[in-house]
């Protein structure tokens, strides 16, 4: 049997001598869509800088197609196949799209002739018209010579995600991706990471906006204190009574609480 994409197990992790992460695990499956999710503070950014690296967990593993990935540094797991966007937006505000886009590319190069690649002429020629066929792809090829910080915050968070996209990762992780956007901005990305999935990618999604993660993610794990409480379908995420307590302080033995729960977690 193919092992999972992503596989976590026992994975914990103390800042300064408090247990912000414990014993997390799950199971990301190749082609899927995961949300991590959970009330502020629970600990989903701290996974996700375990997850690609930033930190070092204290205890547990994190394996990649099997591989355990636990020692390797955050730059080399961008070359076994992971890549991530960033809650603020990280982008060189002051070069244009197309250069943003090829450093991206260039974050997945992993042999020195890789590296060398953009010093030469033809490497830059290639590289370029990878990056121009990478947002025509995705509906982005209008912008190419315009410089980032022009560009409205909505185009802008998908520039970010293509960005990541050139290191051609087989997982993709994505920090809070609806984070300041509108509700017209918010169904686009949706779609555009929706299309992204299909064509093979699977991703990996910290969000609060519960809308966008119920239209996009089929998997949705949760984390409170640090700890897991929920792992299973995204469409009865919001049915679960620990998740329900989690959100709410405690626990919904009536309609109208779990009702009011519901809307809680729906503006989370
Ligand atoms: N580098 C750090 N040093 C000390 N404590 C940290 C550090 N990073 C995170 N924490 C603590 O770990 C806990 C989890 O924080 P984290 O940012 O991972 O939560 P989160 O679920 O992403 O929250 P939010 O939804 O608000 O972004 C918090 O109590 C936070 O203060």
């Amino acid at each position: 049997m193919m092992p999972p994409l992503l596989a976590l197990q026992g994975v914990s992790k103390s800042f300064g001598g408090l247990e912000v992460i414990t014993d997390v695990a799950f199971n990301v499956e190749a082609g899927g869509r995961t949300a991590l999710i959970g009330p502020n503070g629970a600990g989903k950014t701290t996974l996700f800088n375990l997850i690609s690296g930033v930190y070092r967990q204290d205890k547990g593993s994190i394996a990649l197609s099997g591989e355990d990935i636990s020692d390797i540094a955050s730059r080399r797991r961008i070359g076994l196949g992971m890549a991530r966007s960033f809650q603020n937006i990280r982008l060189m505000p002051h070069l244009s799209v197309t250069e943003n886009i090829m450093l991206g590319q260039q974050a997945r190069a992993g042999s020195l002739a890789d590296m060398l690649t953009p010093l030469s002429l033809f490497g830059r020629t290639k590289w370029r018209r990878e990056a121009e066929e990478l947002l025509g792809r995705m509906g982005l090829d209008t912008y190419p010579g315009e410089v980032v910080a022009t560009l409205p915050y909505g185009i802008r968070k998908k520039i970010e995600v293509v960005r990541a996209l050139a290191a051609s990762p087989k997982l993709l992780l994505l920090d809070e991706p609806a984070a300041g956007l509108n509700p017209t901005e918010t169904a686009a990305l949706s779609d555009f990471l929706a299309e992204i999935a299909e064509t093979g990618v699977t991703l990996l999604v910290v969000e609060h906006d519960m809308g966008f993660v119920r239209s996009l993610c089929d998997h949705a794990v949760v984390l409170n204190f640090g700890r897991k409480i929920y792992d299973g379908p995204t469409g009865s995420v919001q049915e679960d009574p620990d998740v329900l307590e989690a959100y709410l302080g405690r626990r919904n033995r009536n309609e109208d609480a779990a009702a009011s729960a519901r809307e809680g977690i729906h503006a989370a």
